[in-house]
């Protein structure tokens, strides 16, 4: 679950850029989360992962009050919650199995089990044969389904991403988001934001729009209308 209590975020510099957002997310739900360049959704996801504090409000995550959380357990708090990014944010010089292993090694998961999770993530993919190959020798579609890989090793319960499909052609992007329901029918909670209002229409789900900070639909509850 995830929950936006009247929340605001003013950066250092005096700039709000979200103005007092609630909603909430249930658990299992996949909701775009959609608006124009600088709207907020980066700052919402960032709030979310506990990389930014609200300056307003609060942010609850599985029924735990991120204003409350101490620093010792903000790394537990970002285990359950994977995130995929554009530029996919790959280390060149590791291989695909190393660069997928990353979040096991860094939570210090046992390390006889990490063969299996690592295989069943890229399985997930369709990334198994590729495993010893390096990132620069994929494709960009196969460089962003890495990095889905690595989002989900640790089998977290909420999957954020943002503009995942950036860069990629509408068939590539169709793939990403076959993937990403494939995980939402296994029970994971997801909040994609992108601009590609086509793509996000296609999809069919909920969809929450931003505009300067606020928010201005919600198709839960009336029609998007950006
Ligand atoms: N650390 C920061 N300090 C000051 N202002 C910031 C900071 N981070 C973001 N902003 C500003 O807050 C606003 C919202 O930024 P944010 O990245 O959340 O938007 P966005 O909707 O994700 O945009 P885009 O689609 O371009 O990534 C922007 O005007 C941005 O310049």
């Amino acid at each position: 679950m995830i929950r936006f209590d009247q929340v605001a975020k003013r950066y250092s510099n005096g700039f709000e850029a979200l103005k007092g957002l609630s909603f909430q997310i249930d658990p299992g739900e996949m909701v775009f989360l959609t608006g124009h360049s600088g709207a907020g959704k980066s700052t919402l996801l960032k709030l979310i992962m506990a990389m930014e504090q609200p300056s307003r409000g609060q942010v609850l995550v599985n029924n735990t009050n991120l204003n409350r959380i101490s620093d010792r357990q903000i790394p537990y708090h970002r285990r359950q919650i994977g995130v995929v990014f554009q530029n996919h944010q790959l280390l060149f010089d590791r291989t695909i199995y190393e660069n997928v292993a990353l979040p096991l090694v860094i939570s210090g998961f046992p390390q006889q089990d990490t063969g299996r999770r690592v295989r069943a993530a890229l399985d997930k993919v369709g990334l198994l044969s590729k495993e010893n190959r390096y990132p620069l020798e994929l494709s960009g579609g196969e460089q962003q389904r890495v990095g889905i890989a690595r989002a989900v090793v640790n089998k977290p319960r909420i999957l954020l991403a943002d503009e995942p499909t950036g860069n990629l052609d509408p068939a590539l992007s169709a793939d990403i988001m076959h993937l990403f329901r494939q995980f939402n029918e296994v029970g994971v909670t997801m909040l994609i934001a992108s601009h590609d209002l086509d793509l996000i229409k296609r999809q069919g789900k909920r969809v929450l729009a931003l505009r300067e900070g606020e928010l201005v639909a919600d198709s839960q509850r009336e029609p998007a209308h950006v």
